[in-house]
């Protein structure tokens, strides 16, 4: 093994190697003795030859050759030297002293020439000489391998950094970067060097990331560390989330911060960091973030988000003294619809409604699914009622299109309560549940449709459970009441028909109207119970009249969306009547068509039934719902009642008169009767008439009236004159 050239310098050369060649052997042998006196390890060859059959088995620092020699001369070995071992120094020592030998010596790479008869010391003084300089550039070379794999150690370690190291200048140019911004960003270290750190900010974050390296107190005990997103280059469109630590280079821990490499190596460090890329933690972070606040099926934010945002836009309502409206949908067959094509049906539907719902709504609308088949909407910054009108009969209008589930058309609707803040309530919990509450009010009265909250709506809960009972109680005291309103004939001023409306004589509160009692009726399952009392009634009295003389009187009676969707109905219904000996055809019943149309196949099934059993089927509020011309010739219909509020318009000549004109037309067309509700006055009445609509009900012949009171006015003509 060579020695190191560290032995050489600390120990003078005595190490050394050294290998004498001459053909003389005297010359050899006093060369040999001379360095062997100085402690040199010398090995002789004599003549060329010699020296390659040394130069095969031997290392050696230094070769002393002669130039002319027989077998092979100083120039071959020099050759063969520079060739098997290039490290060794040359000196020649020759008697040869023309100039072209001793220039084609030192082109050989010998080091130093020596003419014969040598001077020892001056030998001596050229060997030491030579073998020092050849140490010092041995030891030379060796710092500068270690130098270099040195740097290319830190060069691994930095670029094999996970995280993007990187230097700025004191601008925030940069002065360097690591590669593993192209593995991360795609970005070339090179295309970076003295561009601003802006460069590869993302818009977004450019103010807060300028800033970091501003702010005050950054030092290196102080780092800045922050998230922020950066750009990747080119096409790449997606921008990483980082966490950024940086902090500004001590000049005094770090002198060389100028020396940076690079084109732009001049500038001068003055930060140092590191990106970290947490983007897949973000992205975790952001997904569980997600789950927190929305429905997984529907993407829509859920009932906690929902509730946030409501809260803020109170808040913000309140300070601009605005509206804001609140929503509760609910839909309608959802469930049946579940029930019977299973779940995967019904998640389906239920994106396939989020969809629709969305396309009815503007960038600020919050639509959340607030769970089962229930979404909320809130409305920030209404004008007015009307515009959540607007909404509420977009958002039906869109639901009533057939969905398409595989083979499947599925036909669902949609039932609105909606709550208007300040006047359905101030809190977010008050607004909800207002909101739901109208919802139900809704589902009473048929289904599919909207309906403002009102306070009339709203009985807080101790008040509820006091009502509930009351009301149990009412059925077993017989509180109920039913009055009569007169449907006549205007032609003839006969009463020809007589509608059934339920009253109950609470003992505190006085007379009570359907609307304090029916919806809670609806959601207590009391309504079965009650419509049975109000029928019972109605058939006793009625019956009677009929058995009286008044054998045509028609018996009106409300029914309600639970009753009709019953299984048994039909049985319970005509059970009832026949136990009174009541005649079937003298009663009629009216639904609305959003009772018909929550089950088109079950209802028209069962009102088939009681049609054949002669019970007459009469439209209530018609106009107001679906009005689908697609039921009615398919139905066994008798009567359409023309809701009010076409019956008002006639007064002050709005669109609904129009209307009112349409319906007679159609029910004449097929043949149909038709009753116009909430008749008032002379010129509403004057008009039905002029169109041939001479069934009239309303305050102009009398609200309703207990039986006592009706009995007398039965059979007086004209009723108008008969005082009520
Ligand atoms: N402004 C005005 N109103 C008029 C006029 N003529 C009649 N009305 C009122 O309009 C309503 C007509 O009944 P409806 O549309 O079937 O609407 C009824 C019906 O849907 C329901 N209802 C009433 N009794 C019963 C019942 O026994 N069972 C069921 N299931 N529902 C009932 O409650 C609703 C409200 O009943 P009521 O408060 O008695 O209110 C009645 C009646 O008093 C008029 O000229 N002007």
């Amino acid at each position: 093994m060579k020695p190191s050239s560290t032995e050489w310098i600390s120990d003078n050369g005595a190490k050394a190697r050294i290998l004498v060649v001459d053909d003389d052997q005297r010359l050899l042998s006093s060369l040999a003795s001379l360095l062997n006196g100085k402690g040199y390890e010398v090995t002789e060859a004599q003549g060329g030859r010699n020296a390659y059959r040394m130069l095969e088995s031997e290392a050696f620092d230094l070769a002393m050759v002669d130039l002319r020699m027989p077998d092979v001369d100083g120039f071959d070995v020099m050759e063969r030297l520079a060739s098997q071992q290039p490290d060794c120094g040359v000196i020649v020592v020759s008697g040869e002293s023309s100039f072209s030998s001793v220039s084609r010596a030192l082109r050989r790479g010998a080091l130093d020439y020596i003419r014969k008869p040598f001077d020892p010391e001056e030998l001596l003084a050229t060997v030491n000489g030579v073998l020092g300089k050849r140490s010092l550039i041995r030891a030379h070379e060796h710092i500068r391998m270690r130098l270099e794999k040195s740097e290319e150690l830190h060069r691994y370690i930095v670029n094999s950094s996970p995280d993007i190291v990187f230097m700025l200048d004191g601008d925030g140019h940069f002065c360097f970067v690591n590669s593993k911004i192209e593995s991360l960003l795609g970005y070339q270290p090179a295309e970076l060097f003295g561009r601003h750190f802006r460069h590869i900010l993302d818009d977004r974050d450019i103010a807060r990331g300028t800033y970091a390296l501003k702010g005050p107190n950054i030092s290196a005990d102080n780092p800045r560390t922050l998230e922020i997103r950066l750009k990747t280059r080119g096409s790449r469109k997606a921008n990483r989330h980082f966490e950024i630590t940086a902090f500004p280079i001590d000049p005094e821990t770090w002198p060389h911060s100028n020396a940076t490499s690079g084109k732009h190596g001049g500038r001068e460090a003055r930060y140092y960091g590191t990106a970290r890329d947490v983007t897949e933690r973000k992205e975790a972070e952001a997904f569980i973030n997600f789950q927190a606040y929305h429905d997984l099926l529907t993407r829509l934010p859920n009932r906690a988000l929902f509730k946030d945002r409501l809260d803020l836009a109170i808040t913000h309502a309140r300070r601009s003294e605005q509206k804001l409206a609140v929503m509760f949908l609910d839909l309608d067959r959802f469930k049946v619809i579940n029930d019977t094509l299973g779940h995967a049906m019904g998640d389906r539907l239920l994106q396939a409604v989020t969809r629709r719902l969305e396309r009815c709504l503007r960038k600020g609308d919050t639509l959340s699914r607030f769970g089962g088949d229930e979404f909320t909407l809130l409305l920030p910054s209404i004008h007015s009622h009307e515009d959540a009108r607007q909404i509420s009969k977009k958002l039906i209008k869109a639901l009533r299109a057939p969905f398409q589930l595989g083979d499947h058309e599925v036909f669902v609707g949609v039932s609105i309560g909606i709550a208007i803040y300040p006047e359905a309530g101030e809190s977010m919990d008050h607004l909800i549940q207002n909101a739901d509450i109208a919802m139900y009010h809704v589902k009473a009265r048929g289904k599919d449709g909207y309906r403002f909250y009102s306070e009339s709506m709203s009985i807080d809960t101790a008040n509820r459970l006091n009502l509930e009972r009351d009301l149990r109680l009412a059925l077993e005291r017989d509180e109920l009441r039913v009055f009569y309103q007169p449907q006549v004939c205007s032609s003839s001023n006969r009463i020809v028909g007589l509608e059934a409306l339920v009253r109950w004589q609470h003992p505190e509160r006085g007379l009570l109207y359907p609307r304090d009692f029916l919806p809670l009726a609806e959601e207590t399952k009391l309504i079965g119970k009650l419509s049975e009392c109000v029928l019972d009634q109605a058939c006793r009295d009625v019956g009677q009249w009929i058995r009286d003389g008044h054998s045509d009187l028609r018996l009106a009676v409300n029914l309600s969306p639970v009753q009709v969707e019953h299984p048994r109905f039909v049985e319970t219904l005509m059970d009832q009547i026949q136990a009174h000996g009541f005649p079937p055809q003298n009663l009629e019943i009216e639904i609305t068509e959003n009772v018909i149309m929550n089950d088109l196949e079950q209802i028209s099934q069962k009102l088939r039934e009681l049609a054949a059993l002669g019970v007459r089927i009469a439209i209530d509020d018609f106009g107001t719902g679906y009005s689908s011309l697609n039921y009615i010739h398919r139905l066994p219909i008798h009567t359409l009642k023309v809701d009010q509020s076409f019956v008002k318009a006639i007064r002050s000549g709005e669109d609904g008169a129009c209307i009112v004109n349409a319906i007679v037309a159609m029910a004449h067309g097929l043949k149909l009767e038709i009753v116009a509700e909430g008749v008032e006055t002379d010129e509403q009445l004057a008009y039905l008439k002029s169109l041939g609509c001479h069934q009239v009900q309303g305050f102009f012949y009398g609200p309703a009236r207990p039986a006592d009171v009706i009995e007398k006015t039965l059979g007086h003509i004209p009723v108008r004159a008969v005082a009520f």
